[in-house]
């Protein structure tokens, strides 16, 4: 499978200051699926009339799954709610193969982008089955009743089909609102957290949906604190340093303890298990 991201800080955003312009092309291996390209033309989320960051040029191909990382209050959520058209200000271009995602009619654009926010708020009298649904109806799939029932066996919550959203756990609920993602089945796809609520199981579950996901030719794009999963699951990185710069390239480039360091004022080392898995360790230094 292909993935491949390439990213470019260009000059300052409107409003903000410094941020000298860098090119870091990263190759990305050849794509086997067909899908299109996301493209980020100095991009970016504003919020309250200021820019969170420099403008990010990036391209990524079907197959990328990138993490977004960061300080908390860097403007992670901010930049997945602009790539998601999802109310939050940006300015930039940003394209899906040669169509502009932000002028395209809403009802279009949810056939291309998804986007399962921090925010899991739904109506409680709703069942879980007619919220996943709705993520079907979103995209218009034509078997809604279908992709609902593969989406709540996908995110592993079948059981929890004819249940009210208001009486289930906040672990629950993250499922059942990632079954509504995946029953959207869209070709990018943007995750916000989406194990800040999990056990160490559904956690795991998670980082394969988003591998699978990738593997399926999909765009993945998510926020992430947890920077072993980062390391893991993901095939790029995105570090927003919190001076409003950036980092992106491979996970074990940009997730190096200086970066990791600059960005969060913590000392870290990584570490490889005798089966292949990094995760990344503090340091009391
Ligand atoms: N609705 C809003 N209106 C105005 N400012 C906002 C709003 N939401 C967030 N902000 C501000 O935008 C900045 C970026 O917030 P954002 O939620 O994007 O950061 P984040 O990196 O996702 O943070 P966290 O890791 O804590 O979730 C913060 O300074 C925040 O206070």
């Amino acid at each position: 499978m292909g993935s491949g991201l390439m990213a470019r800080r260009t000059g300052p955003a409107p409003e903000h200051a410094g941020g000298a312009a860098t090119t870091n092309p990263f190759g990305g291996g050849p794509c086997l699926l067909l899908g299109g390209t996301l493209t980020l033309g100095s991009f970016g989320a504003y919020r309250g009339g200021r820019a969170l960051s420099d403008p990010l040029t990036l391209r990524l191909l079907p197959g990328t799954v990138l993490g977004v990382v960061g300080p908390n209050g860097v403007g992670k959520s901010s930049l997945l709610g602009a790539l998601a058209c999802s109310g939050v200000q940006s300015f930039g271009s940003l394209r899906y193969g040669d169509v502009d995602l932000p002028g395209m009619p809403p009802r279009r654009r949810a056939s291309v982008v998804s986007l399962l926010p921090q925010d899991l708020r739904a109506p409680d009298e709703l069942r879980v089955r007619e919220l996943v649904e709705i993520g079907a109806h979103a995209s218009q799939h034509p078997h809604a009743g279908e992709a609902a029932r593969s989406a709540l066996a996908d995110a592993g919550v079948e059981d929890l089909a004819q249940r009210r959203y208001g009486s289930l756990s906040g672990g629950q609920r993250q499922l059942v609102q990632l079954a509504r993602v995946l029953a959207q089945d869209t070709p990018v796809v943007i995750f916000d957290e989406p194990t800040s609520a999990l056990d160490l199981f559904h956690q795991r579950a998670v980082e394969q949906t988003m591998r699978r996901l990738g593997n399926d030719g999909k765009i993945v794009i998510a926020a992430l604190h947890d920077l072993s999963l980062a390391l893991n699951a993901c095939t790029q990185i995105l570090l927003l340093d919190g001076g409003g710069g950036s980092h992106a390239g491979r996970p074990a480039e940009v997730l190096q303890p200086e970066l990791v360091h600059a960005a969060y004022g913590v000392h870290t080392t990584i570490h490889t298990t005798p089966h292949g898995r990094s995760f990344l360790a503090t340091d009391d230094r």
